[in-house]
């Protein structure tokens, strides 16, 4: 056995930089905290060459590799936290389902669910301990290896996202397949959104326990639901979520900011920012100024600069960021992209829209 499998989920280091954390609970900060979604991914040389010839799930399922393409983007960017290398999937795979990556195509399912009769095929109780038992491991080694440096945040796909996997077998545009179990069987959509809420409010309990110091929960597939439809079945488990982990955590005195974001879901954003999370995390379709008043100073926002801005020159990176500052105030915001970091996309940028907010912030703070 490797000495860093016997690390245990205590005696961490100290916090070094609690911009992140003092963000969450709309705390000053002497600068804007910044990080990416997807920041350990493919548009770094150095993880192409990591994962190179690996399957990504047996990547996911080694705790060493998960925290060394957690550490790559650290050891690059000034970023203010850390996010756990893994996938929302985990969750489907750890009910029972089969899920793979295909290169080229991305995650799938071989065996979706077809009819609601397929539910009986599901794990009735998921022991997450044995099942996701490899990211917890994964969660408390790299919070070792940070050294205090950030805070690092734990995540999970949300029900709706996972549902739509599951039925859909992979990713869609339509998402129609997942949307007609809403319209045709919302009995049997409700007991697997419910299924998944209970393994989703173990699994995050168990990332905490292990090691992490925020949570963000992934409905990326929000805006394919309507108004309605999110009322009912998105919004609900969101917020079922957030009060069992908070009460759970409570009761052993403990408490740890969780982040929701709902990608292109801003007609429930009244809704998100009453619904227990500290954090609301935003797309690009929201304008900073807008997202504020609507959320009323209730809740911290993160987000939203557009991920393709990236594509800009520095000097227009710059300025859209300083406008996006501007736009949200430096008080109870982290900077970050609507959405994740794509493949061709030019580290250097990514080193520019870092410095951007930081340089902007710490401007804005001492005017
Ligand atoms: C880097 C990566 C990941 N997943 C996938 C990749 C690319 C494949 C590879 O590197 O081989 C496949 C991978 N996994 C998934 C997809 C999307 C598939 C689709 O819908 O078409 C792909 C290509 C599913 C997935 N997986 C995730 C989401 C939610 C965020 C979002 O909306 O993008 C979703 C929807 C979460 C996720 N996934 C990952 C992280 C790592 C931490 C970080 O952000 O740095 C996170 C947070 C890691």
């Amino acid at each position: 056995m490797e000495k860093d499998d016997l690390l245990l989920p205590k005696d961490f280091p100290k916090l070094k930089n609690d911009a992140f954390l003092r963000a969450c609970q709309g705390q000053e900060t002497p600068h804007v905290p910044v990080w990416c979604m997807r920041q350990a991914g493919r548009y770094l040389p150095e993880f192409r060459e990591f994962r190179a010839g690996k399957d990504f799930f047996e990547t996911c399922r080694s705790p060493a590799a998960c925290c060394e393409l957690t550490l790559q983007p650290l050891r690059r960017f000034p970023f203010d936290a850390a996010i756990i290398f893994s996938d929302i999937l985990v969750i489907p795979q750890a009910m029972g389902m089969d899920v793979q990556m295909v290169a080229g195509k991305g995650p799938t399912f071989p065996e979706p669910l077809k009819e609601p009769e397929d539910l009986l095929l599901l794990q009735p109780k998921v022991d997450v301990n044995k099942e996701l038992g490899y990211v917890f491991k994964a969660i408390t080694l790299t919070r070792h290896k940070l050294e205090g440096k950030v805070p690092l945040i734990g995540f999970t796909g949300a029900p709706w996202t996972l549902m739509a996997y599951m039925i859909e077998g992979g990713g869609s545009t339509t998402h129609s397949k997942a949307k007609r179990w809403l319209y045709r069987h919302p009995e049997a959509s409700h007991k697997l959104l419910k299924m998944l809420t209970d393994v989703i409010v173990e699994y995050l309990l168990g990332q905490v326990a292990a090691g992490a110091q925020a949570l963000q929960v992934f409905e990326s597939h929000a805006g394919c639901l309507g108004p309605v439809e999110f009322q009912e079945f998105s919004l609900p488990y969101l917020r079922d979520i957030a009060r069992k982990v908070k009460d759970q955590l409570k009761e052993s005195g403990q408490n740890v900011p969780m982040i929701v974001f709902a990608k292109d879901g801003h007609y429930g954003l009244e809704d998100l920012s009453q619904s227990h999370y500290e954090v609301v995390g935003l797309d690009w379709t929201i304008d900073p100024c807008s997202a504020r008043e609507r959320t009323g100073g209730k809740v911290s926002l993160q987000g939203n600069m557009d991920p393709c801005a990236l594509y800009a020159p520095k000097e227009r990176i710059s300025e859209i960021v300083k406008k996006m500052l501007e736009g949200f105030g430096t008080r109870g915001y982290i900077a970050n992209l609507g959405h994740g970091l794509y493949p061709d996309m030019d580290p250097e940028n990514v080193g520019a829209f870092v410095e951007a907010v930081h340089t902007h912030s710490r401007h804005l703070n001492h005017k």
